[in-house]
């Protein structure tokens, strides 16, 4: 990923930061009035805004008239790329004014003068951060406002800030400002690609830490009431799910200190007060602990107390010692991409009767699900036609997602740094369905025909089964919010002791020498 997609947000969660087209499209498919709502409040630089609540009205219509006829589309499809560009020129505008210290409030400028504020705040920017690294306070608001502080133990604190960088090649060189693509004394160049490995670097210490564990397991059990106890002797504050709340009060009532969430609705804010999650399980628990945040998602540290734990590299024995070097940092992360997903049902009539969209770490699959009949299923890539799959079903992966049911499908692995979507076809009653891997900004469109003659049902990270009939759709695009998961090592050291010591990949006895050889 380029660092200039890279942002840390004032609630010190990590979010890709402008929109891009696939992100772009998904937006235009928000239908309903919440969903713009929830997009609006998780994005504080769009939602300060007169003009951007305008925007967000722009939207719903686009959105509209994109359900609606083939002539409104091209018509909604203009508007769309008209408020594109107007979201993009406001938010430059509030990032930079924000960098400066003025209101948000502040008139419009002219083109020009908001210009110069960009150039004087990128000054700043540099002057901290340096050329490779974002600061979660300068990009966003760092004042001191009200919903900055949470409430914990009578006392107010402050989510901790953070910054990222990740290191670049040929520092000496500009070559790093240009753009991805530039065009110069008519030779074509592309910048060099700079993200290698993300680096997260505390700016003021974390506080609060969210401990999430596969349930019904004793030594999980067993491990997070010790780091319970462990985290408390260092002062920090601590949450966890209900349930284990209630089984942490059963073994003794001095773990009354331990904070949880008595409604549901409550997890929506869980990002605005966690700076920290640990998950004790296997990957499972890290599809949990993701699958909690509908938005910006705090670093993860995932350690392992599961069988075969592709994402969970951190070994529970040495807890002390990698929780204390993690809350110190600064930690290599990687940053895991999302799919965002909505159900389109034929059915809706109007935008309050569609669902709120799926988030998924690993994979949407769209099966046959109990029915004995092939899955047929037509399938688009920003609204051309792509192909139609007869077979068992389709997988839209990531590729952190790639070496789970992907892979077993015949997907190729895929490096989770690695931007793009997978289109893995489950059982293809076809000789020539090969998977594919798509660049990451396209949307796709996966519809069931009305002459399919059985429904088919779609799941989210193996959760969740929602059942799709004739003329249903599930919409698919990159989300803006990935999964910063710490590296034991790095990203690509971890990603092949992985595949190596998980999956065994590539595991077979060396030839030997005794025998016929080129003499
Ligand atoms: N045929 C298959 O391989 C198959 C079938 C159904 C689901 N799954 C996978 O299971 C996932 C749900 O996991 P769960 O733990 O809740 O269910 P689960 O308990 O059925 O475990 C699935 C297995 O997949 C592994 N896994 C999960 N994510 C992985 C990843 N990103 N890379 C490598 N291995 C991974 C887990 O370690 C576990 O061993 C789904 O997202 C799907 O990818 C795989
Ligand atoms: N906090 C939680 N609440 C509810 N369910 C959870 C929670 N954490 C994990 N799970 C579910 O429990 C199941 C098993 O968890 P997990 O995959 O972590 O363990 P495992 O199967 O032993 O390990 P591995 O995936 O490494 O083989 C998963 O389906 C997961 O969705």
């Amino acid at each position: 990923m380029a660092p200039s997609k890279l942002n840390s947000n004032d609630d010190a969660s990590v979010s890709s930061s402008q929109p891009e087209s696939g992100f772009f499209n998904s937006i235009s498919l928000l239908n309903s009035e919440k969903a713009v709502q929830e997009l609006i409040q998780q994005n504080p630089v769009m939602g300060s805004d007169d003009h951007l609540r305008e925007f967000s009205e722009a939207l719903r219509t686009v959105a509209k008239a994109l359900r609606r006829s083939a002539e409104g589309k091209a018509a909604a499809q203009a508007e769309a790329a008209e408020w594109k560009r107007k979201f993009e020129l406001e938010s430059k505008r509030n990032l930079n004014l924000e960098c400066k210290g003025l209101s948000l409030r502040e008139p419009h400028s002219d083109g020009k003068k908001t210009e110069t504020i960009a150039c004087q705040s990128t000054d700043r920017i540099e002057q901290c951060c340096g050329n490779n690294g974002i600061c979660s306070h300068e990009v966003l608001r760092d004042g001191a406002t009200n919903s900055d502080f949470k409430m914990v133990n009578d006392k107010y604190t402050r989510k901790a800030s953070f910054k990222l960088s990740w290191c670049c090649k040929g520092e000496q060189s500009d070559q790093h400002q240009h753009d991805i693509v530039s065009f110069e004394k008519g030779n074509i160049t592309t910048a060099e690609r700079s993200s290698k490995q993300i680096s997260l670097k505390w700016e003021s210490d974390p506080q609060t830490v969210l401990i999430l564990t596969k349930p019904n397991s004793t030594s999980v059990k067993l491990m997070c009431s010790e780091m319970v106890r462990w985290l408390k002797h260092r002062r920090m504050n601590i949450y966890v799910e209900p349930r284990v709340q209630t089984e942490l009060l059963t073994e003794s009532t001095d773990f009354n200190y331990v904070h949880s969430w008595k409604d549901d609705s409550e997890i929506t804010l869980l990002h605005k007060k966690v700076d920290l999650v640990v998950t004790l399980g296997g990957d499972g628990t890290v599809l949990w602990a993701a699958s909690m945040f509908k938005g910006p998602v705090p670093p993860v540290v995932p350690f392992s107390l599961g069988s075969l734990g592709f994402m969970t590299r951190f070994y529970s024995e040495t807890y002390k010692e990698t929780l204390d070097a993690i809350l110190k940092g600064p930690i290599n992360i990687t940053l895991r991409h999302r799919l965002i997903c909505h159900v389109i049902r034929d059915a809706a009539k109007t935008e309050y009767e569609t669902e709120e969209p799926i988030l998924v770490l690993n994979e949407v699959t769209i099966d046959r699900g109990i029915s004995s009949y092939l899955t047929y299923l037509e399938c688009y890539c920003d609204n051309s036609f792509l192909t139609s799959v007869q077979g068992d079903g389709l997988i839209l992966s990531t590729t952190s997602g790639s070496t789970a049911y992907s892979l077993a499908a015949g997907g190729s692995m895929v490096h989770p740094q690695v931007p793009g979507i997978l289109f893995t076809p489950i059982c293809p009653h076809s000789l020539s369905f090969r998977p594919l891997i798509m660049p990451e900004h396209v949307t796709i469109r996966v519809q069931v025909p009305f002459n399919s003659r059985s429904h088919a049902w779609a799941s989210f990270d193996g959760k969740g089964r929602k059942e799709l009939g004739p003329g249903d759709a599930l919409v698919i695009s990159m989300a803006p919010w990935p999964v910063p998961t710490a590296c034991l090592i790095d990203s690509t050291t971890d990603f092949f002791r992985s595949i190596h010591e998980g999956l065994h990949w590539n595991l077979r006895k060396a030839q030997s020498f005794d025998g016929p050889r080129d003499t």
